[in-house]
């Protein structure tokens, strides 16, 4: 274990990866071991997604780019602190969505509205302005390459398609939510492709990554993967 020498050194902890491979549950577990904010970067683009959705901006699943940036200056994000769940819950204009965003409906459009260049723009400047301080842990698809390009420690997650795909089905219908394996299967190969190819910071490792595949691991498992990195990152040898 690292001691509290250690951690007084603050940094920027930048996690990417492919879609539901844990990389909110990894990020939020790391910031809480290291008492670093944790930020969910995924959330802002899902948040603005349903916004759009819920404001007539995209219809029978289109996305009307324009009509998305038109109502961008009205989406007012902020995150708060949740102590129930030890981490922050997302809210638009003042309401809590932390449970609306993650619908099969909003993953279906997402990747199309992240790949609106003002929508990034917006949402990269408000994470920057988050991490500012350091002492942050983020996940997101472009945090490492674009956000925080000088993150001292870069994670790129990964697992295997069918493993992603069966622990987000897991979750969603422990939640009651009626989808099929198929259909997340298809949204998370879907929303790889779009990720790793849109034009503006496309999903890829940045050079100076460390890769980590939990296929196989469980989350303890990673914990201990982490604390050998983190110790490499503060230039700690032991
Ligand atoms: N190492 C792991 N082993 C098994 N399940 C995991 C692991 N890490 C995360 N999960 C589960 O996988 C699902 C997706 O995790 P999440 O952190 O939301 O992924 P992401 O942020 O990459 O979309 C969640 O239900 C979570 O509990
Ligand atoms: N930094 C980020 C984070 C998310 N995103 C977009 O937002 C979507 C949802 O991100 P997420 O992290 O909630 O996705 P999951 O891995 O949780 O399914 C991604 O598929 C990307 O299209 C992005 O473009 N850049």
């Amino acid at each position: 274990m690292c001691t509290d020498r250690d951690t007084n050194k603050k940094i920027v902890i930048a996690i990417d990866g492919f879609s539901s491979c844990g990389k909110s549950t990894f990020a939020k577990a790391i910031a809480r071991r290291l008492g670093y904010i944790f930020i969910d970067t995924g959330a802002m683009y899902r948040a603005v997604t349903l916004y759009a959705l819920e404001h007539g901006a995209i219809r029978s699943g289109m996305v009307d780019e324009e009509a998305v940036v038109r109502l961008l200056p009205d989406i007012c994000i902020d995150f708060r602190f949740n102590p129930e769940r030890g981490a922050s819950d997302i809210y638009v204009d003042g309401d809590r969505v932390e449970g609306k965003i993650r619908t099969i409906e909003v993953s279906n459009c997402v990747s199309a509205v992240s790949s609106i260049c003002e929508v990034r723009a917006k949402l990269v400047a408000m994470q920057q302005q988050m991490g500012r301080r350091r002492g942050v842990v983020m996940d997101g698809r472009d945090i490492g390459t674009t956000v925080f390009p000088d993150a001292e420690l870069k994670i790129f997650m990964t697992a295997r398609p069918s493993v992603r795909a069966r622990r987000r089905y897991d979750e969603l219908r422990a939640k009651g939510d009626e989808v099929s394996y198929e259909e997340i299967l298809q949204n998370v190969l879907s929303r790889d492709k779009a990720d790793m190819t849109r034009a503006i910071s496309p999903l890829r490792k940045a050079d100076d990554a460390v890769v980590l595949d939990n296929s196989c691991m469980t989350v303890a498992e990673q914990m201990e993967w982490f604390e050998k990195e983190f110790r490499r990152a503060i230039g700690d040898g032991r």
